[in-house]
């Protein structure tokens, strides 16, 4: 766990470049922006290599595609790889709806992804084990979180992280636990969205080592979103969603390690 590197962030403002879905577009662009790194968002393909070219991670959010957005996805990664981007995965409700599977499937047979980002409904289906997937939520099982994660990262040769109540950071070998968090982050739908875009401005300060980034974007992200909980209680989502961009803006690295909780 390296956190100076949000300290490094705030340095280095690094350009995250991001196919967005058009739920979360606006919170994905401001956590990014809070945080201290520079959101990028682009829909036309003929962009594509010349905005790679500009930004130091690329995130890619498969919430609302439609087919000629899988041929721009596909050209997105394919140019992060070919510029040696590090590249981010959020597949969203892939659990859910097989068609999403195939196509993340297939995404992730013509490129290299770094860092996959999803919830246990999500992580489950692309690892092949039985679970209860609810659209865009976890849904239920009873598989061990942990390995689920480690098979998953195994099977695409990539850090995986499975988010919820507890994190789960794995490179397929070994695995962290991020422990934050609040019962909020699952009534602001877009929370996953804003993590998933936040791993990507982690990944462009890390010098290459996406496990380490991984699990530090979890811990400052799930801390902080606990910071504004403790004052605001947990009843309020309309208002945690403004204080939380407030706190990404605001929140130290001291502050995140007084309350940090990992292993
Ligand atoms: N019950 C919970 N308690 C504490 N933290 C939580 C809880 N559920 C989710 N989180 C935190 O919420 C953030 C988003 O993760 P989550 O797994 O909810 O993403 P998601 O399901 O993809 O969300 P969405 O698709 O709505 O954007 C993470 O930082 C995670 O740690
Ligand atoms: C609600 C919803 N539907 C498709 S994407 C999305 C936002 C969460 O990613
Ligand atoms: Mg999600």
């Amino acid at each position: 766990m390296k956190i100076s590197l949000l300290d490094e962030i705030r340095e280095k403002n690094p350009v995250v470049l991001n196919i967005s879905n058009f739920v979360t577009v606006q919170d994905v662009a401001n956590g990014i922006n809070a945080i201290g790194a520079s959101p990028i968002m682009s829909e036309e393909i003929a962009e594509t290599d010349e905005m790679v070219g500009i930004s130091s991670a690329v995130a890619l959010n498969l919430g609302a595609f439609s087919k000629p957005q899988v041929d721009h996805i596909l050209a997105m990664g394919q140019a992060a790889n070919a510029q040696h981007r590090p590249l981010v995965l959020d597949p969203v409700a892939v659990g859910a709806i097989s068609y999403r599977k195939q196509v993340a499937a297939d995404l992730m047979r013509q490129f290299q992804v770094d860092v996959i980002r999803g919830n246990a409904g999500e992580i489950a289906a692309l690892a092949e084990v039985a679970w209860d997937a609810k659209g865009i939520d976890a849904g239920s099982g009873n598989a061990d979180l942990a390995e689920i994660a480690k098979t998953c990262a195994k099977k695409q040769h990539a850090v995986v992280i499975l988010s919820g109540e507890t994190d789960y950071i794995t490179d397929g070998e070994r695995v962290v636990r991020v422990q934050n968090g609040t019962p909020l982050f699952q009534l602001h739908v877009g929370s996953g969205d804003m993590l998933s875009s936040i791993v990507g401005a982690f990944c462009a300060v890390s010098d290459g080592d996406y496990f380490e980034a991984a699990q530090t974007a979890c811990l400052v992200f799930a801390a902080t979103g606990e910071i504004v909980a403790n004052q605001l209680g947990e009843e309020r989502p309309g208002t945690f969603a403004a204080q939380l961009m407030d706190a990404l803006h605001l929140v130290s690295v001291a502050d995140i390690e007084k309350i940090a909780k990992f292993d």
